[in-house]
């Protein structure tokens, strides 16, 4: 048999980031098992936006969330594997067998489920040919401002990212232009508002139908569109495309018969807010949990993540403190606040 360990935490965003933290500050031997090839979860969709959010940090972009996130699960030196997709989980007597996609057996004693929104892909754009386009100018998650900068974009989309994007990108671009299948916007009035008064060009029932590429066929030229109030068409020169039109969500993951955990929507798993699940053994936390006053978002998945831990300390040792010890008394810590203690000592 492999390894087995206390806890293997399934999904790598932040409710599993930083359950591997705290999961080592409670002395689990702890694995974590990520489907991409990348750790950060759904904040990987909005690197260049600022989190306001977070009690007591400063906005901090995504992409230097996710940064820290990742070093701080890194504290207790967990197994941390990436690429990695589990979808089947058995109970074998008092174990768990954790079954991936690649065809590898995990063991474990407990499981958290830290799954969010399931592996989560943008809904792509339908027109043929269209994805040759992805490496130059055809855009699902907006990576870098810099590569904006004084450009002609166009926005597909109607929904609160696709307004953030027009809103955040307009000040830095030449022109921003959002098209939108439907009548009305389906993005909050004030982030509509705050669009138009940026100067967002804004076209209702309208959709791209046509992507024409340069003359060296390496990037979107010109794109058409149509309207489906006047059936009128147009086409014109464009720099950089923008498509934001939702996520498809893949919740491949399933369980053996002797394991049921009721669903609430058919997706998220009931639960409790100190983590627990109708299944003994198997915990969950972040986006996949659903309790009465579940908050879905990142304040949330850390609440949701270290009471997940607790109670799965409490399941492993019935005698162990319901809560971590005063976290700065740690060994691993000890260090670090010896030098900040010495640092201040000789100002
Ligand atoms: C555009 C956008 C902007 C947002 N802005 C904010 C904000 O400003 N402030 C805020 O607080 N929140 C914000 N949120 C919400 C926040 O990102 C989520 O609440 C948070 O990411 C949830 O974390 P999670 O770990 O529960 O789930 P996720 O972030 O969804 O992570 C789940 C992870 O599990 C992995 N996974 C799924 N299935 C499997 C499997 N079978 N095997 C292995 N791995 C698997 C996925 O690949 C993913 O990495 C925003 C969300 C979006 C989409």
């Amino acid at each position: 048999m492999q390894d087995l360990y206390d806890v293997t935490i399934i999904g790598g965003g932040p409710a599993g980031l930083y359950s591997t933290f705290y999961s080592g500050l409670r002395g689990l031997k702890t694995k974590l098992i990520e489907s991409q090839e990348q750790l950060g979860g759904k904040v990987l969709l909005y690197p260049e936006k600022l989190i306001w959010d977070i009690g007591g940090h400063p906005p901090i972009l995504g992409e230097q969330f996710v940064k820290q996130l990742i070093a701080q699960a890194k504290t207790f030196k967990p197994t941390m594997l990436t690429s990695t997709k589990v979808d089947f989980i058995e109970r074998q007597g008092d174990l768990f067998v954790i079954h991936t996609a690649q065809g590898e057996k995990h063991y474990s004693k407990t499981v958290l489920l830290a799954v969010g929104g399931g592996i989560i892909n943008p809904q792509k754009l339908t027109l043929e040919g269209a994805e040759k386009y992805e490496m130059s100018n055809l855009h699902y998650t907006v990576q870098s401002y810099k590569r904006f900068v004084n450009k002609d974009i166009i926005i597909s989309g109607g929904g609160n990212a696709a307004l953030d994007w027009a809103v955040e990108l307009s000040p830095i671009a030449k022109n921003v232009t959002i098209v939108y299948r439907k009548d009305t916007l389906s993005a909050h009035e004030a982030t509509i508002q705050e669009a138009l008064d940026v100067g967002v060009q804004i076209e209702c029932n309208t959709t791209i139908t046509k992507l024409s590429a340069n003359p060296d066929k390496t990037a979107i030229q010109f794109v058409t569109c149509e309207n489906s109030r006047t059936n009128q068409s147009y086409t014109r020169q464009i720099d950089e495309v923008i498509v934001s039109h939702g996520y498809n969500r893949e919740a491949s993951l399933t369980f053996d018969e002797a394991i049921a955990i009721p669903k609430k929507d058919d997706y998220y798993f009931e639960g409790k807010a100190t983590g627990e699940t109708a299944q003994p053994g198997i915990f969950a936390a972040g986006d996949i949990l659903s309790f009465e006053g579940k908050i879905h978002l990142l304040l949330g998945t850390f609440q949701d993540a270290a009471n997940a831990v607790n109670s799965i300390k409490t399941y492993l040792e019935p005698t162990a403190h319901r809560h971590a010890v005063v976290s700065s008394h740690n060994e691993v810590f000890k260090e670090k606040n010896r030098s900040i203690i010495e640092n201040s000592l000789s100002k």
